[in-house]
């Protein structure tokens, strides 16, 4: 089932960030959201994920479905290794070595006995990427997952993720239309509003 927002509002006080905003997110797609920084694009992947509510408008095709996220932020457990991160939210039978496996689909190697705290931003985004994905989740939320990868790990990671979410609706926030490309994606382009509600009455 597809997942699709009608009419969806929200406003923070006075500024309008999303109005009248529809969308059908079909079965098997990539979607990428695209839009100036302050569009509303992590907003509307929020109220997606269910973290905000909207003012108006509904999402429908979401509830019973198995969610995961890569945020703006990794969102790490800095204290644990990078297997300790992924053991943390995968199944038991989930083995150490499946997740050795899935780390060097992304070339991720050299992350052994290291908290994370000591990694680059780069494996820790790669990490972020594979605890998203090793769960085999409905429907896959991503907030600029290739961010801080250089070209040839960004076209690593995009081979994994296109591999990852076959058969499943995908919606990822990039401002690089050749990333939306190279994902095949559909392109959903947010247009930033007036930070003023109230501009058309002066
Ligand atoms: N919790 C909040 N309270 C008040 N204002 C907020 C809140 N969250 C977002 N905003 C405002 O809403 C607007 C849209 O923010 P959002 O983070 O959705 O934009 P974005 O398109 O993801 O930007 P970027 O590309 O910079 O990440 C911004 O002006 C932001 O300051």
């Amino acid at each position: 089932m597809a997942v699709e927002i009608i009419d969806l509002k929200k406003k923070f006080e006075q500024q309008t960030v999303l109005e009248g905003f529809s969308a059908k997110f079909g079965d098997n797609s990539i979607t990428c959201i695209m839009g100036a920084s302050g569009a509303g694009k992590t907003t509307l992947l929020n109220i997606l994920l269910g973290l905000m509510d909207p003012d108006s408008g509904t999402v429908s095709g979401i509830s019973g479905k198995r969610l995961s996220a890569v945020f703006q932020e990794d969102r790490l457990c800095e204290g644990l290794d990078a297997i300790g991160n992924i053991k943390l939210v995968v199944d038991k039978k989930i083995t150490r070595k499946d997740i050795e496996e899935e780390f060097s689909k992304v070339g991720l190697e050299d992350y052994r006995g290291k908290p994370v705290s000591e990694l680059s931003g780069g494996m820790k985004r790669r990490i972020a990427l594979v605890r998203a994905l090793i769960t085999d989740p409905d429907i896959v939320i991503m907030d600029e997952p290739l961010k801080g990868l250089d070209a040839k790990l960004k076209h690593k990671a995009t081979e994994y993720i296109k591999e990852k979410v076959k058969n499943k609706i995908t919606i990822i926030v990039t401002h690089d239309k050749a990333e939306a490309e190279a994902f095949g994606a559909e392109i959903i382009m947010l247009k930033k509003k007036s930070s003023r509600a109230d501009e058309s009455a002066c």
